[in-house]
């Protein structure tokens, strides 16, 4: 089960809800340093499948190994610790503060050593070696320029990079994305995957996506999954799953 280039292994996942088989024996594989994209039609089982991964719901059967170590079943706040994060449809920053402040209030989150905190040089040291991580982070993301701005005043596209960036500032590996250009116009939604591809690489992790938006979303993907009724029926690059019949006829009916 050790494959040193994945930072996320599902295998032969199943999940039912009463008669439902919402999952049925799905495997994947996110490789470090990937964008890897997750589609099919409504219900095909996406989000249960994250739901799976991030510990928010258990599977009947399957084991889910993230970094190499085995979290089938650790509840999500123990799957967030160790660096898999999910971000939610809609992003939900502290609007009265501003960018700083929240990529700060994440970056504390992470929980340093209460008793070295109390030493007041040693606070004011992490302090500043957070100020800087906060700056670097918000650089990665696009946001420095808007570091002092209360968040209620960014637009859609700016509120996902804050989201992602309190995920880095809370040490991400791996992100999954819900949707991240959902109700953006095309000339917003084709710069906020350009972003995740750059922050990527800037960043190097990892981002999980579920996405409708085909049209838009294969571009950027260096993997892809179609999930139908429960169950993985193609994947590859995007010309592969392009190129395979079984994908148009979910599609097209
Ligand atoms: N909590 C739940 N209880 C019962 N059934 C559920 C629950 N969550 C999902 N389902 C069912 O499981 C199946 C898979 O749903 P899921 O939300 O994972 O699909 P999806 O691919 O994410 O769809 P969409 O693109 O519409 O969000 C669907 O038939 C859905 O109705």
């Amino acid at each position: 089960m050790s494959n040193d280039d994945a930072i996320l292994i599902a295998k032969n996942v199943t999940k039912y809800f009463g008669g439902l088989v919402a999952l049925d024996n799905v495997s994947i594989e996110v490789k470090k340093y990937s964008l890897t994209l997750l589609i099919g039609p409504n219900g095909a089982g996406k989000t249960t499948l994250i739901n799976v991964c991030t510990g928010v719901l258990k599977p009947e059967k399957g084991i889910i190994i993230f970094d190499g170590k085995d979290i089938t079943g650790y509840p999500p706040h123990k799957v967030y610790s160790l660096g898999f994060t999910r971000t939610f449809q809609i992003p939900q920053p502290f609007k009265s503060l501003t960018v700083l402040e929240n990529v700060l209030a994440a970056i504390r989150s992470r929980g340093e050593n209460p008793l070295e905190a109390l030493r007041r040089s040693s606070w004011i040291r992490n302090e500043y070696e957070n100020i800087e991580k906060a700056f670097r982070i918000l650089k990665i993301v696009g946001l420095d320029r808007y570091w002092d701005w209360e968040a209620y005043k960014l637009g859609a596209g700016q509120l996902k990079m804050l989201e992602i960036a309190r995920s880095l500032a809370a040490g991400a590996k791996l992100l999954a994305l819900d949707e991240p250009i959902g109700g953006t116009d095309p000339s917003y939604a084709n710069s906020i995957f350009e972003n995740i591809r750059r922050i990527k690489l800037d960043a190097k992790i990892s981002f999980l996506v579920i996405e409708h938006r085909i049209d838009i979303a294969l571009k950027y993907a260096d993997y892809v999954y179609v999930m139908d009724r429960g169950r993985v029926i193609a994947e590859g690059t995007p010309s592969e799953v392009l190129k395979n019949p079984k994908v148009a006829e979910v599609y097209l009916g």
